[in-house]
């Protein structure tokens, strides 16, 4: 299996103007193997986000680092898909399109076109896939927003709280959604989340940060 995350000793400071840095991230270690379901829990402003970010290759640690599978996170990779909380869809863009976005940019949509089908299908959106973001409920965006990275076959899935800003009937289909894709696939996931149900479902190391 591919997807074991590794952080060293990571320290991440935001600089502040008059005042001293913000040390949102201080000293972290952790591994979280390959395959794993695992929830970041903790306080509002415990640094679950900014640690996201650094697996995401967002940002860089200001100390430490962060690895996939022995290989040192630098940069953004098709390897780490990210969800937001807020679907980022291109309004501009179907269904189909807003999916196919990424293996375009790489020049490998013709050998995968019915990959595109296949995961917007994985997320009951088929009868959708012409119809453009504002068509769409908050939900089915972002059905749309995982079908999107899953597309890329990621060795992870980092989820910045997918579920936080759904009702909590369309959040309760989501979990199961989610949960089925991740037995199906068995891909990492990293899912920042206050919910209590999905806490206790998944591994917890919330207390680390
Ligand atoms: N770009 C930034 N510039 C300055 N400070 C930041 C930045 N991003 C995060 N911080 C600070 O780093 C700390 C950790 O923020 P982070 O967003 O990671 O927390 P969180 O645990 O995800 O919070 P929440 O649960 O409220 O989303 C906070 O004190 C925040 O203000």
């Amino acid at each position: 299996m591919v997807g074991e995350i590794k952080i060293a000793g990571v320290v991440k400071r935001f600089p502040q103007q008059d005042a001293p840095d913000v040390i949102a991230l201080s000293g972290i270690n952790l591994t979280i193997k390959a395959g794993e379901f695992v929830s970041l829990i903790g306080p509002s402003g415990c640094g679950k986000s900014t640690l996201l970010r650094l697996i995401a290759g967002l940002n860089g640690a200001d100390e430490g680092k962060l690895y996939v599978d022995d290989e040192e996170i630098r940069e953004p990779s098709y390897e780490r898909g990210l969800v937001f909380q807020n679907p980022m869809l291109f309004p501009w863009l179907n269904i189909h399109d807003n999916v196919a976005f990424g293996l375009k940019a790489r020049s490998i949509y013709k050998q995968k076109k019915t990959e595109v089908d296949k995961f917007i299908e994985l997320v009951g959106l088929a009868i959708f896939h012409k119809s453009y973001p504002h068509q769409l409920s908050g939900g089915m965006a972002q059905r749309a927003s995982l079908a999107r990275a899953l597309v890329n076959h990621p060795k992870v899935l980092l989820l910045d709280e997918p579920l936080g800003a759904l009702d909590a009937f369309t959040r309760m289909n989501m979990q199961d959604e989610l949960i089925r894709i991740w037995q199906e696939r068995q891909t990492t996931m990293i899912m920042v989340t206050h919910d209590v149900w999905m806490k206790q479902f998944t591994c917890q190391i919330g207390s680390l940060l």
